[in-house]
């Protein structure tokens, strides 16, 4: 048998590697394969079935390096951080010109701009690309986030395309743009995607504590839902979670569940990086802080008892289904609107042309946040690339819709002491979004008497400082 021409290589037999493997072989690129416990390696190849020809195993560096024909092409798919770098350097001595290194994990896009800035450097490559769809997505059709330069795309494009998701035949996978662009533009996914999360675990709270739904009327919801407006992958799932029974207790599978949700880091880095670019993106950062709070069990169960436990039921009436749905649809609206202003201001600040409409359409299949709602806000950001998706139709209408609902659940559930943080959070920034005056003018009065910092007369006249300056302590 003629052997496979093998350009491509792969390290990190993993959740995703695996899969992202098996979806290279499968779409006509062979591959080497290496994960650093060599019995996996083994076991992938053993369970690799049809595709096992066209998969390379490879026990060390150098056999991997050696399998592939030049140019090489390898993809890390390994923890982020300290890892990776580890794992570039171990391959530095053994690459040649020509050779490119893909990190495929969930990579800080400052540790992929460094990287790549070391690759000029350095006789290989670098690029970082973001990747989302869980397993399932790394195995059939992830939407695909790519660093780079327009000849990278040139080379693995196609790879990438090939590999991807497909929305109505369309491959999502896309170029974003140089350095670290690939990786921003998945880390603000997953900063939507922490959001998206807690908007939903918000709804299930007041069905579930507030409603006093059981799980079956719950899934139900969860179900209808996703028939509508709200159709997506993340509402789709938790219908399925809601369902699922607890093959030990009998009971719905979500009893059973520690209420302490976990992070690796993705949705706390959006927050910084909104903070540090000065996008207020209120409905991310609620969702990233609410994963913390989850996480001190203790602290919950110290403060119910000193402070008596909530939630307590909503007053009778208070809400329903279609009220919490319409909530659903608002605070999804503005936390992609978030999301998008502050891609929209990286581009700005980092000199990246952000493909914004393209970034809605990649979004559309694949990855985790995909829903139908980003069919609309790629037409919306086709038009009005830089506009916020608040002023664009269909979304302007569907929030004037909707408000309401979203207003009357965050005072039905702040009445009853169910906490509803990312929703809130959306209210409030939807609030301030069309507050013509804010109280600002007591801030700047306050830095002025503390600080002489001045401040700007509604007038137009000059007055650097309030008539309170010259007592001014501190
Ligand atoms: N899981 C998911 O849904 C998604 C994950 N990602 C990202 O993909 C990357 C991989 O994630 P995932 O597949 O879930 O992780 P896993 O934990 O399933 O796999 C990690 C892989 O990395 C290898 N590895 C771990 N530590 C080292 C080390 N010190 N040196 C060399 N190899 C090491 C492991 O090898 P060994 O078998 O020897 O332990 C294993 O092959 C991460 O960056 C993650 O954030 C991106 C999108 C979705
Ligand atoms: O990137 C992903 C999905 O898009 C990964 O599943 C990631 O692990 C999710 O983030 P976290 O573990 O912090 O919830």
């Amino acid at each position: 048998m003629m052997q496979d021409r093998v350009n491509y290589g792969l390290i990190g037999l993993g959740t995703m590697g695996a899969a992202l493997a098996l979806n290279i072989a499968e779409k006509g690129y062979p591959i080497a394969v290496f994960n650093r416990t060599g019995t996996v390696t083994d076991e992938f190849i053993a369970s690799a079935g049809d595709l096992a020809p066209h998969l390379t195993p490879a026990h060390s560096l150098q056999d991997l390096v050696a399998a592939i024909t030049r140019p090489r092409t390898i993809i890390l798919m390994v923890p982020a951080g300290p890892v990776v770098d580890a794992q570039i350097e171990a391959l530095a001595p053994l690459l040649d010109e020509g050779d490119l290194i893909i990190d495929a994990g969930n990579a800080n896009f400052t540790d992929t701009e460094r990287r790549t800035a070391g690759a000029r450097d350095a006789k290989f490559d670098f690029i970082g690309i973001g990747v989302s769809g869980g397993e399932e997505g790394a195995r059939h059709g992830p939407s695909i986030m790519a660093g780079g330069e327009p000849a990278h795309w040139q080379r693995v494009g196609p790879m990438l395309e090939a590999i991807s998701a497909k929305y109505k035949g369309t491959p999502c996978a896309a170029l974003m743009g140089q350095g670290g662009a690939g990786h921003f533009v998945k880390m603000v996914h997953n900063g939507i995607e922490y959001a998206d999360m807690q908007m939903i675990a918000e709804t299930y709270a007041l069905m579930h504590d507030g409603l006093g739904w059981d799980a079956a009327e719950v899934a139900e919801t969860f179900e209808t839902w996703n028939k509508g407006t709200l159709a997506s992958y993340l509402v789709e799932i938790s219908g399925k979670v809601a369902r699922a029974v607890d093959p030990i207790s009998g009971g719905p599978m979500l009893d059973a569940i520690l209420d302490a949700a976990g992070q690796k880091g993705t949705g706390r880095w959006t927050a910084i990086e909104a903070q540090q670019l000065g996008v207020p993106v209120p409905v991310i950062e609620a969702a990233v802080a609410a994963r913390n709070i989850s996480a001190r069990v203790d602290t919950r169960a110290r403060g119910a008892g000193v402070f008596g436990a909530l939630p307590h039921p909503l007053a009778a009436g208070a809400l329903d289904r279609e009220v919490i749905e319409g909530t659903l649809i608002a605070g999804k609206i503005l936390c992609y609107a978030q999301g998008f202003e502050m891609l929209a201001k990286a581009a700005e600040q980092f000199s990246w042309s952000l493909p914004m409409a393209t970034i809605a359409r990649i979004w559309r299949e694949g990855c985790i946040i995909r829903s139908d709602m980003l069919n609309d806000m790629a037409s919306a950001l086709e038009a009005a690339p830089d506009g916020n998706l608040i002023f664009a139709e269909p979304f302007t209408g569907m929030l004037r819709k909707h408000e309401p609902a979203l207003r009357r659940t965050v005072i039905a559930a702040t009445q009853a002491g169910i906490a509803v943080p990312a929703l809130s959070a959306g209210l409030s920034w939807f609030d301030l979004m069309r507050t013509p005056r804010m109280p600002a003018n007591m801030i700047q009065a306050q830095r002025d008497f503390f600080g002489a910092h001045g401040f700007q007369r509604l007038d137009g006249r000059d007055a650097p400082h309030g008539p309170w300056a010259h007592g001014a302590q501190g």
